[in-house]
């Protein structure tokens, strides 16, 4: 099976890409300049705010994008492509260029979160794995952002999801998104490795099981750490757990960190009350109470409210699946195309769905904050050549409800996409993972809290510039006109 020593992700895509490369090639259309851009239309988990991410694993993919023999050989056994055409494969390179959002950005839906521009081709390639990474990083990094939305400032949010990740894959970049979203660790020690994310871990019920007393589990358990954490639930948590495991960090004094407590089952806002008495009146103030157990942000809200003395968090299942929602059902649309004059045309889907019709033309997002406060007035998307920030007043206006309009003055307007590839070349400074966390801290302050709220949040305001509407008004009119035109042209000829 699989073995293959020059694997590559070319072909970690839909086979219609591929055919559609055929026809273009074969056609001779396959470099005319093409943009494409990347967008969700809901944001997810009816959440008022997005937090962008896979930007990291889009460079890799780019950088590393051609056709190897093996992926050649496996495409001729096919059986549906021309040797030519396969010889065209095993030279073809990405030199089209990228715009993106960053990594930890806060995005909304209906806006490019990436455009994509260069020769037809290239950009129709390489949809399916741009749209397999971002949606689903955007979505872990969003859920993640939920989660620490709801709990304390100083609370630690843990990620230990891999078991129930969907494959090893989505462990290691859902925890790394996650990251950026708001945790602070996580229990996978590749994650660590690969990305310097923090790592951190307690003990399983297992230790304290294949010790058969739980006394000498945590004793030989703190006899082999410095920094200790005693799982107590095995048991009973308050009659034998918790008793166990001061007995033990008082026998050990000095000699360990003892940094608290895991409990993983039951009434966890009851236990943790008593938990807490017990720690304190034994003099551990300090020492933490850390919580897990199919835990999400829903049920961290509620466990806050009732009062739960629950210092951190360990989170799996609910935030590497994202639990609530599959995906985030970002699209990859085209909205401009060179036609035979060489001209740059806008391009749209129409349908019957107004929420799935297309807004055509290159676009630019602008991100508007008034300088008072640096509080956000909403998103303005504009054609590439429109510049916002050199206005003196904004007229921003809904985009289907036009009625709803405001003008903004004294802002700021800051492009959101910038320049990542350029003809195929990276031209973009990734920052440490570390500074795309810190970010995205940042730009979630400035946001407001009636947007933040993760139960009915205010919708956020994604506007398009007069511009960008009346045009895309024309093209719908065009669309339509020339359907029209063609059914008669039709209907003529029949009878
Ligand atoms: N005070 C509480 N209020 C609301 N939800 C709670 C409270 N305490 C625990 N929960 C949640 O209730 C759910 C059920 O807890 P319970 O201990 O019964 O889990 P379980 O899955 O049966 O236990 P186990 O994991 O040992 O099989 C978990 O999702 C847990 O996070
Ligand atoms: O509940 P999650 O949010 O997915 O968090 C991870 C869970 O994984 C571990 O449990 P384990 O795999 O041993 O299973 P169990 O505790 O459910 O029996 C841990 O004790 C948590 O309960
Ligand atoms: O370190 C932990 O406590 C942990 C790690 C993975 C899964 N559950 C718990």
């Amino acid at each position: 099976m699989y073995n293959y020593a020059d694997d590559s992700l070319s072909l970690h895509t839909d086979l219609y890409q591929i055919n559609m490369l055929k026809t273009y090639w074969e056609k001779g259309i396959d470099n005319r300049n093409a943009v494409f851009e990347v967008y969700f239309r809901e944001n997810p988990f009816n959440n008022g705010y997005a937090i962008f991410a896979g930007l990291e694993r889009v460079i890799q993919y780019i950088q590393s994008f051609r056709f190897t023999e093996t992926d050649l050989a496996y495409l001729r056994e096919l059986d549906i492509y021309s040797e030519e055409f396969l010889d065209y494969l095993k030279h073809f390179k990405f030199t089209a260029s990228i715009r993106s959002m960053v990594e930890g950005e806060l995005c909304f839906a209906n806006e490019p979160l990436i455009q994509v521009e260069g020769p037809l081709g290239q950009c129709q390639l390489v949809e399916t794995a741009i749209l397999n990474i971002v949606n689903y990083q955007t979505l872990i990094a969003t859920k993640a952002s939920r989660m620490r939305q709801v709990v304390g400032k100083d609370d630690k949010l843990s990620e230990f999801g891999s078991r129930r990740a969907q494959e090893m894959d989505a462990a290691i970049w859902g925890t790394r998104a996650a990251y950026i979203g708001g945790f602070d660790s996580t229990s996978n020690v590749r994650a660590g490795k690969l990305f310097g994310i923090p790592v951190s871990g307690t003990h399983a019920h297992s230790l304290v099981q294949a010790y058969r007393d739980e006394y000498q589990a945590f004793k030989a358990y703190a006899e082999t750490h410095k920094d200790v954490v005693f799982l107590v639930d095995t048991y009973d948590t308050l009659r034998s757990g918790v008793p166990n495991a001061i007995r033990v960090a008082k026998e050990m004094g000095d000699k360990i960190n003892f940094i608290g407590v895991r409990i993983d089952s039951g009434d966890m806002a009851y236990q943790s009350k008593r938990i807490r008495e017990q720690l304190d009146e034994a003099g551990f103030t300090e020492a933490h109470i850390i919580a897990s157990n199919d835990l999400d942000e829903l049920t961290i809200l509620n466990l806050i409210m009732q009062g739960a003395k629950i210092d951190d968090w360990g989170v799996g299942t609910k935030i590497i699946t994202a639990f609530d929602q599959a995906s985030l059902g970002g699209v990859y649309k085209l909205v401009s195309i060179e036609n035979s004059k060489g001209e740059m045309v806008p391009t749209m889907k129409i349908s019957s769905n107004a929420s799935k019709m297309s807004t055509p033309g290159v676009k630019q997002v602008w991100r508007i904050t008034r300088n008072r406060d640096g509080k956000s007035e909403g998103d303005y998307v504009a054609l590439s050549d429109e510049r916002p920030d050199l206005q003196d007043s904004l007229f921003m206006f809904h985009p289907t409800h036009t009625y709803i309009n405001k003008t903004v003055t004294d802002y700021t307007a800051k492009p959101i996409l910038v320049d990542i590839f350029k003809d195929g070349e990276l031209v973009y400074d990734k920052p440490d993972l570390k500074t795309i966390k810190a970010y995205t801290a940042t730009v979630i302050q400035d946001l407001w809290d009636e947007y933040k709220r993760i139960l009915n949040p205010e919708q956020y305001p994604v506007d398009l510039s007069q511009r960008l509407y009346d045009e895309k008004m024309a093209s719908i009119k065009s669309i339509r006109d020339k359907i029209q035109n063609d059914i008669d042209v039709n209907e003529n000829n029949h009878f």
